[in-house]
């Protein structure tokens, strides 16, 4: 194993004072570390001092609007003044417990969906060292929770709450300061739909629009609604656009089936004999259209696993987007979902595959029964068959894909995921990202909180 740190951040406190979180999204982030060398791990781990962590710490009880919480008034005056802090965005989270990003210039950003809620860390020590600050005058309050980030540059998506839409922005490396590359107008309902995050092609940026939409009403409720933020409009009917990065023209904007994801594994073009692309072929974790998947993350039902099959059942949902003008795309299973026991989310590809047609995705799978994704599962896009790794009792976090310094197959590498055991412990462990079998595990000496996504720090 080469030598560098893979850092995954998500929710891991989930309790202030004597009060209770119900949402797997609304916990403060803690960020783990593992750090590789000379065939040794050293592993840590630390919670990030974002200015609601702090303030919850402090005062021993919720100050600031997470996910699914919002902090109690204590009488009307205090209402009316936190309504005006929640229109300038001074009462929303800064709680960043999404992912971890390493810059093109080696900053090391921990992110959520409030822009506010960028903050840098040192991949060492896990130091909060400061909040990341966008020098541009763009506004908005939140964005995407995934931006695509490579050494060349930072993409991101800002959801225009106001006038339906989105602005495709992109920042380069060294600097703090978003351009816009484009906008993308809703075609349809009240509000633009979420986008936890979005796939990018070589030369183009792929923009969701889905039905599950942003809820101004739901942000201003006290007390968590079944779809929490946002509301599902099926009415409203389910897009995809497709934005040229180079000139922020869109190519392309079609109808599709309604779709509920949360996470875009890759997109690529597909291109004719003459070199002329095509369609966009894009790729999600998809949960068959069905929004229960976002009260399954409850706490509640996360703890309560009784032997019943809970989990809904989800697939590779494909994308396929002609570029002729036509009105509609695609979306369809890109393997038989029984391949991977139906469950799928928390992806990663090969980083050297972004945006190119590509053969290999991991993810979390299921064996059934369960509550949650509790297998690992390497899916092959081309024979659309897949490999799966499963332990009685564990939950796996994304299995994360290290290619090999030098490597020339796709899937020579390393898998990273960490695995709670069903006695409270926990280890990391090592998959072969081509046979998917055990290479090594290491045990913690205490068990870890459930995280979501990581990256990769290589060593200099
Ligand atoms: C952990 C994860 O995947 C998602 C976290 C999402 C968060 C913290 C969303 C927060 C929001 C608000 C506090 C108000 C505005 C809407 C929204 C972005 C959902
Ligand atoms: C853990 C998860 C979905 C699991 C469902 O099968 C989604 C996490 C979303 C945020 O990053
Ligand atoms: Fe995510």
């Amino acid at each position: 194993m080469q030598s560098g740190t893979y850092l995954r951040n998500g929710p891991g406190l989930w309790r202030i004072g004597n009060y209770d979180f119900r949402h797997l999204f609304d916990g403060y982030a803690t960020l783990v570390k593992l750090h590789f060398e000379n065939g040794r791990l050293i592993a840590g781990h630390r919670q990030i001092e974002s200015e609601a962590y702090k303030a919850a710490k402090k005062n021993k009880k919720l100050c600031y609007r997470e996910f699914s919480e919002v902090p109690k008034s204590d009488n009307f005056l205090a209402y009316v003044g936190e309504l005006a802090n929640l229109f300038s965005g001074a009462s929303l989270t800064d709680n960043a417990n999404t992912g971890v990003v390493k810059l093109g210039d080696g900053r090391v950003v921990c992110l959520t969906e409030t822009q506010k809620g960028s903050i840098v860390i040192d991949p060492n020590t896990l130091d909060t060292l400061g909040k990341f600050e966008y020098s541009d005058t763009l506004g908005g309050l939140i964005h995407s929770a995934h931006p695509i980030v490579t050494d060349k540059e930072f993409l991101t998506l800002l959801p225009d709450l106001v006038n339906p839409g989105y602005l495709v922005v992109s920042m380069k490396p060294g600097t703090n300061e978003r351009k816009v590359i484009g906008r993308v107008n809703c075609r349809h309902g009240p509000a633009p739909g979420w986008v936890h995050s979005f796939p990018v092609t070589e030369h183009y940026i792929v923009v969701p629009e889905m039905p599950l939409r942003y809820c101004a009403q739901n942000l201003l409720k006290a007390e968590p609604t079944p779809l929490y933020k946002f509301e599902w409009h099926p009415d409203s009917k389910a897009f995809v656009h497709v934005m040229c990065k180079a000139s922020g023209k869109i190519v392309a904007s079609v109808e599709v089936p309604l779709f509920v994801t949360f996470h875009f594994i890759n997109a690529y073009e597909e291109v004719d004999e003459d070199g002329r692309v095509t369609a966009i072929m894009a790729d999600c974790c998809e949960h068959n259209a069905d929004t229960t998947i976002l009260e399954k993350l409850k706490l509640q039902n996360l703890r309560s696993f009784d032997g019943k099959d809970v989990l809904p059942d989800a697939r590779v949902g494909r994308f396929i987007i002609p570029l002729n003008g036509s009105p509609y795309g695609k979306l369809e299973a890109a393997v038989d979902p029984n391949e991977h026991g139906r469950g799928i989310d928390m992806c990663s590809i090969n980083p050297k595959f972004l945006g190119l047609k590509y053969r290999y995705a991991y993810a979390c799978g299921a064996q059934r029964p369960c509550n949650f994704p509790n297998a690992l599962t390497k899916i092959d896009l081309v024979n659309k068959r897949a490999k799966n790794w499963y332990e009685e009792g564990a939950v796996p976090s994304e299995p994360f894909f290290v290619p090999r310094p030098g490597a020339t197959e796709e899937d020579d590498g390393v898998v990273i995921s960490m695995i709670s055991q069903k006695n409270g412990g926990g280890y990391a462990l090592l998959l072969d990202g081509s046979t998917f079998k055990e290479i090594a595990r290491a045990k913690f000496p205490y068990g870890l909180p459930y995280g979501l996504h990581g990256c990769w720090v290589p060593k200099h």
